[in-house]
């Protein structure tokens, strides 16, 4: 009698400093648009599943708000939480880097992993960026020497380079088990949350530094009518000078947003997208705490 193949399956979280390309990593690993990506740091806002089933078993991805210390706001103490809460309770941590790069808050963020005693493999992202590929080795090592981490690898998210040799790492590391979730589940998000997070993406991608802090988006209506959906989001501003720059000379600028987030909807799911977008000011809404869960802030 032969043995039936080993299947594995458990959670890995996606744990590094602010835009060192967590949200990349898990779109290029699950192969599919999931989590949104800007060039700012802190785009990534709220915890979502990523879900990867292969032949030997099933990697649940875990991308989870940056790790870092700066700001006091409700919005900043709440993204602190979500990180931390999810190391103690996932398989693995793929603790993210940028290759040729040690900041203060990768420091920060590898202390913070390194009490929970979960074990880590450390990927170097951004492989592409480095001119001179004899520096790779040198950070390796001085990386390696931080940490006892089960694996180091480089990868390039964007390119997808090694990412093939990170999944088998990875599967490597997880329990032997039936799989988490169905095999044709990608998600545990809904196609209403993850078009809120398409059009939050347009509002970092657009405007200045500040301003999309400022912000957040809420889907009040989404309707299935048959084939085609019908979709409107709401952005709320603090100030009036605020909604005033969102909607830009004319509305040029909210058109331009809007269109694009729908065009991405309609990739996403692959389907025709009927959006409307409108702005509307709240007072504080990212300082206080009751309106940061009326707008879906919540641990979960
Ligand atoms: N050159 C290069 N750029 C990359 C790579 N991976 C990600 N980036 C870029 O780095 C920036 C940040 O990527 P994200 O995936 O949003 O980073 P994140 O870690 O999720 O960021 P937060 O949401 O702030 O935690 C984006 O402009 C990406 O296009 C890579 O392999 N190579």
């Amino acid at each position: 009698m032969t043995a039936s193949p080993t299947n594995r399956s458990g959670y890995v979280a996606i744990i590094g400093r602010p835009n060192v390309g967590k949200s990349t990593l898990l779109n290029r690993l699950i192969g599919q648009k999931l989590a949104i990506t800007s060039h700012k740091a802190q785009t990534t806002r709220h915890t979502i599943l990523g879900i990867k089933t292969r032949e030997d078993g099933q990697m649940v991805f875990v991308d989870t708000p940056g790790l870092h210390q700066r700001g006091s706001s409700a919005l900043n103490r709440y993204l602190n939480r979500a990180a931390r809460s999810v190391i103690g309770e996932v398989d693995l941590v793929l603790f993210v880097v940028e290759a040729g790069r040690w900041t203060h808050e990768d420091d920060q963020a590898l202390t913070a992993l390194a009490v929970a005693g979960t074990p880590v493999i450390a990927v170097i992202n951004k492989i592409d960026r480095l001119g001179d590929r004899t520096r790779l080795l040198p950070y390796l090592e001085a990386l390696g020497a931080r940490h006892g981490f089960r694996d180091l690898v480089p990868v390039s998210a964007v390119r997808g380079d090694q990412l093939d040799v990170l999944e088998s790492l990875i599967m490597a590391v997880l329990p032997e088990r039936e799989n988490l979730f169905p095999s044709d589940q990608i998600t545990d998000r809904s196609e209403r949350f993850l078009a809120a997070e398409l059009v939050r993406e347009q509002l970092m991608r657009r405007y200045g530094d500040e301003l999309p802090y400022r912000t957040a988006v809420e889907i009040e209506h989404f309707e299935d009518l048959g084939g085609r959906y019908r979709i409107h989001a709401l952005i709320w501003v603090e100030r009036p000078g605020q909604k005033a720059i969102i909607i830009g000379d004319k509305g040029e600028a909210l058109k331009a947003a809007a269109s694009e987030a729908r065009q991405q909807m309609q990739r996403m799911f692959d389907c025709p997208v009927h959006l409307e977008v409108w702005v509307k000011i709240r007072k504080n809404w990212s300082s206080d705490e009751a309106a940061l869960a009326s707008l879906g802030y919540r641990e979960h």
